[in-house]
């Protein structure tokens, strides 16, 4: 860029023949209407950049937008990167139905700067004149131009165009251009081939900026291309910055590859989407823009048809503004606050338009999911910083990539780390670092943590012999892909108190830890100790004294057994193993007479203190029942 140049563009708007081109020319010395079909048309079909100094010495943009109706859609592709806009109305025609239409759709458009010029006052005399300014005035009332300057010129004899330019520099003193950082974005309006170049596009750059040899996409195919060569109004130069029109000769890629409509950007950094969400207005002479109606949309220079899904309401009213989502026939590839345009089909007219407030939006699936989605729009309407974006957006996802993030609202991996790192020490927002860096809100973090002290309890309850459950399980638990991811959220979990994590095993804070390898050497001692017993059977006490194990590893191991079912407990606390329980069923099978007490004391060799409380066992279970002092076998 030149030392004086300054990226700050102003577009034309108004009426047919009301002077527009006419007035450039005699700002800049350009003839906008410079192609041989616009000559013969006498219109302005391209959009036409001149570079105009201000008086300052300073270089800035003019761009003549078209002026008839039927190229609204190539305003709406200029004025996307408009900062100022130059509202040009006839003092003889006065204003006319293009002058309203174009000024609503700048307001659309999120135009906020600008002036108005009277044109041709050479036609009119002075009484003509106050009624124009007049009638200017009142179209003006309630819109972004109403506390703007109104300029009466002849672009034909001269008259006020130095008035014109004093005015112009004061409106880009003040206004300052857009603020464009961000990751770069070229919507492009033109693609050629120049023979030994090749295929070179042109538009104007919204966000960021582009060098000589950096590697772009095209999307929304996404086709991966490297920036041969720049140019920016007609001089070559190595870098080109947003607001300013740039033509990129584009390597490797064929004129087949790109077209009008296509976004020229920075590599990974936008998503092609088919839904949008959206604030949209309606204008208020429009009929109700109902849910679900099928619209023409233009968004940047690409145009498709959309359909406005409406989140909460049936329909919006003439003036009112709403949350919506937009969904598009083909795929659209938006930056986040650039603005769009709803038209009907017959007639051709502009109903509606807003901002986009996440260009890859996602459809709700259901009632829970739509007032997330409301809840996440509305904040986003109201403008918010970029912090607040992040935390509506982490908020509304629960869980999102980091990188997603930063892709979502076109800002770098470390401003938005940045970003975030208030919250993160406030523990309103998780970051998980390991691998790719992972975002979680409060209540995902509480909603998992809850799972998972679900469902540590019921295994602490199944596994008392186990330190914890591993965290492959977890992830499982916690509907986790990865494992690796399901780690360090354990241990962002630890650090907030919400289990233990230690040795790749998770548990409940209250739940007491112990040595596995201890505990498995117990229960084959308890169990060596009962079975040498034979039917002298254990009770719990005898065998903790002989074993000495202390209470609670007694009452865990016996927990265990239990749950694996390798271990009843009988009547009088003794301790019965399945080995032994086998062996006496197969006893009493082979006993020839009746199973009476006293045979089955010789048949086992154990004292009826044993015997009966065992009979008893299999009683309950069914194996046997007692008729009078006999029992009969049941299943054998
Ligand atoms: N007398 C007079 N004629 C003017 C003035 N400005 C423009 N004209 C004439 O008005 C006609 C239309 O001017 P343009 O500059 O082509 O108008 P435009 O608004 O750019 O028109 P489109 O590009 O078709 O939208 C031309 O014949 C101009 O010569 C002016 O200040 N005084």
């Amino acid at each position: 860029m030149a030392n004086n140049e300054y990226p700050f563009v102003i577009g034309t708007a108004g009426h047919i023949d009301h002077g527009k081109t006419t007035l450039v020319k005699r700002l800049t010395d350009i003839d906008c209407d410079r192609l041989v079909e616009e000559k013969k048309r006498g219109m302005t079909i391209e959009l036409g950049f001149a570079p105009f100094t201000l008086p300052s010495g300073q270089t800035i943009s003019i761009v003549d937008v078209p002026g008839h109706e039927k190229f609204i859609r190539q305003m709406v592709a200029g004025a996307a990167g408009v900062d100022a806009v130059m509202l040009v109305i006839a003092a003889d025609d006065g204003v006319m139905p293009q002058t309203r239409e174009h000024l609503a759709i700048l307001s659309l458009l999120g135009i906020k700067n600008g002036l108005t010029v009277i044109n041709k006052i050479d036609l009119v005399d002075e009484e003509m004149l106050e009624m124009a300014v007049d009638d200017a005035k009142s179209l003006l009332a309630g819109t972004f131009l109403s506390d703007k300057p109104v300029i009466p010129v002849s672009a034909f004899t001269g008259k006020g165009i130095e008035e014109l330019k004093r005015a112009l520099q004061q409106m880009t003193e003040k206004a300052g251009a857009k603020s464009r950082k961000g990751a770069f974005f070229l919507p492009v309006d033109r693609a050629f081939h120049i023979s030994g170049f090749g295929t070179v596009v042109t538009g104007t750059a919204i966000n960021g900026e582009i060098h000589e040899g950096d590697e772009v996409e095209v999307m929304p195919r996404g086709i991966l291309s490297k920036v041969r060569s720049i140019q920016v109004h007609g001089a070559s130069v190595s870098t080109a910055t947003a607001g300013q029109r740039v033509a990129a000769n584009l390597a490797g890629i064929s004129l087949d590859d790109v077209k009008r409509g296509d976004v020229v950007t920075a590599k990974d950094c936008f998503t092609a989407s088919k839904c949008l969400d959206v604030s949209v207005r309606l204008l208020p002479g429009a009929e109700p823009l109902k849910h679900w109606q099928r619209l023409r949309l233009h968004v940047g220079t690409t145009d498709t048809v959309a359909r406005v899904s409406l989140l909460d309401r049936e329909q919006v009213l003439p003036g009112e503004s709403s949350a919506a989502q937009l969904i598009t026939e083909d795929h659209v590839v938006a930056s986040v606050d650039s603005c769009f345009i709803l038209r009907t089909y017959s007639p051709l007219v502009t109903v509606a338009g807003g901002r986009i407030l996440m260009p890859a939006g996602e459809r709700p699936k259901n009632r829970q999911m739509k007032a997330a989605l409301l809840e996440y729009l509305d904040k986003l309407s109201e403008e918010p910083p970029l912090k607040e974006r992040l935390l509506a957006l982490i908020n509304y996802r629960g869980i999102i990539t980091a990188a997603d993030a930063a892709r979502m609202n076109e800002v770098s991996l470390v401003e938005l780390m940045r970003a975030v790192s208030p919250f993160e020490a406030r523990a309103e927002v998780g970051v998980i670092r390991g691998g790719e860096a992972v975002l979680l809100s409060k209540r995902k973090i509480k909603e998992l943590g809850e799972t998972l002290t679900k469902a540590l309890a019921l295994f602490h309850g199944e596994h008392p012999e186990r330190k914890g459950m591993p965290a492959e399980e977890c992830a499982k638990v916690l509907d986790l892909q990865d494992t690796k991811f399901t780690r360090e959220l354990l241990s962002l979990f630890e650090k907030q108190g919400i289990v233990k994590f230690a040795d790749d095993r998770a548990r409940l804070a209250d739940f007491e830890p112990f040595d596995e390898e201890l505990f498995s050497a117990n229960v084959a001692a308890l169990k060596k100790y009962t079975l040498q017993l034979g039917y002298s059977m254990p009770s719990i006490e005898e065998a903790q004294a002989a074993l000495s194990l202390t209470a609670e590893e007694m009452k865990r191991i016996i927990a265990y057994l239990k749950e694996k079912k390798e271990l009843a407990l009988i009547t009088g606390a003794f301790l019965l193993f399945p080995e032994i329980e086998a062996d006496f069923k197969e006893k009493l099978t082979n006993i020839s007479g009746d199973i009476t007490l006293a045979a089955v004391r010789d048949a086992t060799g154990s004292s009826r203190k044993y015997a009966l409380p065992l009979l008893e066992y299999f009683d309950s279970k069914g194996v046997t029942r007692r008729v009078g002092d006999k029992r009969i076998l049941i299943k054998k």
